[in-house]
């Protein structure tokens, strides 16, 4: 049998960052996901039923781990704690990163390793040293700001956990299928374990909102599912600067030890601006008036907000450049996720005429950067068991 499971990716629109210190964070899923699929060989002789196959087929990657050689390395996985996810000790990190090692990555797709460790160390802790089969693709810029290492983490764990005995599925249901509650707070715990992997220190809010899709508000690994009761619409831009999420949490962090008490502030702040986003989202709006006077409000809270972002020293040329030129268009745009790079929200308000988002996103891409308006607020993670789509 053969499981497939996709997990969408994210923006934030206010409090990234601060989160990892504690404030309050919103964030939306979008409609572009990671897919990973997963199957177990019929045993045969054949030496490539007796290896772990990790194909990262967008990137062109594949890895193959002889069962025995990860059991050489990992003696002490493979005991199917598939229902009690808990963190990856420095050791087992250091030795998982050798066993990728030994595959040689090239050095250009040296980023990937994360990526490759993170699924080797999900995959034994749930299903020991069994020989199997995965093939990840995703529709979603890697590295970007558009949490593609959380949907990387939930589908792979979705798609691990949806052939282990730990979650009762109907295997003969046609189509995507979502996961019981008590299935989707699993496939969270063990994703988060898995971000730790890949960003050091995550707060949570990139995989929460991969598992539970639709906006969330999230504090301190609290979730508040939020009804939007406006539309919503955001242009995301991509500067195409390469970044690392690890890199830039650890920066702010450091940036917080040599000044406390003003990074505290900032904190508080962006606590502030990430609450009251999240209350003009849910009120009740009667007109186009009402809607309007919303959106110039939320406008303001993203400029506020990204000042801050440029205060914990995550914005970048590129970004500014963004938002130069969306400004032009009186546009209010702030970077989403890690930034340093990376992707950019720009408001595009209801009554806004085609012609001037055509020649915004005309701009944006005369300067090299790429332009894509998705869904927001949509599903969480789905899977999906083979002979169905
Ligand atoms: N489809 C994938 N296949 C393998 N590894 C992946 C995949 N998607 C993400 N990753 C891993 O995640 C890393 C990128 O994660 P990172 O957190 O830096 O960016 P992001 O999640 O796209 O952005 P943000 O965290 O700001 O939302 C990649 O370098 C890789 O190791
Ligand atoms: C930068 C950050 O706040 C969001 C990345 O999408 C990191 C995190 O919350 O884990
Ligand atoms: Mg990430």
């Amino acid at each position: 049998m053969e499981v497939r499971a996709r997990a969408p990716g994210k923006i934030i629109l206010a409090g990234e960052h601060a989160v990892v210190h504690g404030s309050t964070a919103l964030a939306a899923s979008i409609d572009l996901y990671t897919y990973v699929s997963l199957g177990f060989p019929t045993p045969s002789d054949n030496d490539d039923t007796i290896k772990l196959h990790l194909h990262l087929k967008d990137v062109d990657l594949e890895f193959s781990w002889p069962v025995g050689r990860i059991k050489e390395v990992l003696p002490d996985l493979g005991s199917h704690t598939a229902s009690s996810p808990s963190p990856c000790s420095l050791e087992t990190i250091k030795a998982i990163a050798a066993l990728v090692e030994e595959q040689n990555i090239p050095e250009a797709k040296i980023g990937l390793a994360s990526g490759a460790s993170t699924f080797l160390w999900l995959y034994t802790s749930i299903h020991g040293y069994k020989p199997a089969k995965a093939v990840v693709t995703s529709e979603l810029p890697l590295g970007s700001g558009l949490g593609s290492s959380a949907a990387f983490c939930v589908a792979s764990s979705a798609a691990l956990l949806a052939l282990s005995d730990s979650v009762t599925l109907d295997f003969s249901h046609q189509g995507w299928q979502m996961f019981g509650e008590s299935e989707l707070e699993l496939v969270n715990k063990w994703a988060f374990e898995g971000e730790k992997i890949i960003h050091g220190k995550p707060s949570g809010i990139d995989n929460t909102v991969s598992t539970y899709g639709n906006t969330i508000k999230f504090r301190s690994g609290e979730l508040t599912r939020i009804k939007t009761n406006m539309p919503l619409k955001m242009l995301i831009t991509n500067t195409k600067v390469g970044r690392n999420t690890k890199a830039l949490v650890a920066s702010v962090s450091e940036r917080t030890i040599r000044h406390p008490k003003a990074m505290a502030l900032v904190f508080s702040a962006v606590d502030s601006i990430s609450s009251e986003l999240a209350s003009i989202i849910e009120s009740p709006v009667s007109d186009d008036l009402a809607i309007t006077e919303k959106e110039e409000k939320l406008e303001e809270l993203m400029e506020m907000n990204q000042g801050l972002l440029q205060c914990m020293g995550v914005s970048h040329a590129s970004i500014e450049t963004v938002l130069r030129t969306t400004l032009k268009y009186k546009l209010s745009s702030k970077l989403t996720g890690a930034g340093g790079g990376g992707c950019v929200l720009t408001l595009l308000p209801n009554l806004l005429s085609g012609t001037v988002v055509d020649k915004v996103i005309e701009e944006l891409e005369s300067s090299g950067f790429q332009c894509l308006i998705a869904g927001i607020g949509g599903g969480g993670m789905e899977i999906s068991f083979s002979g169905s789509s």
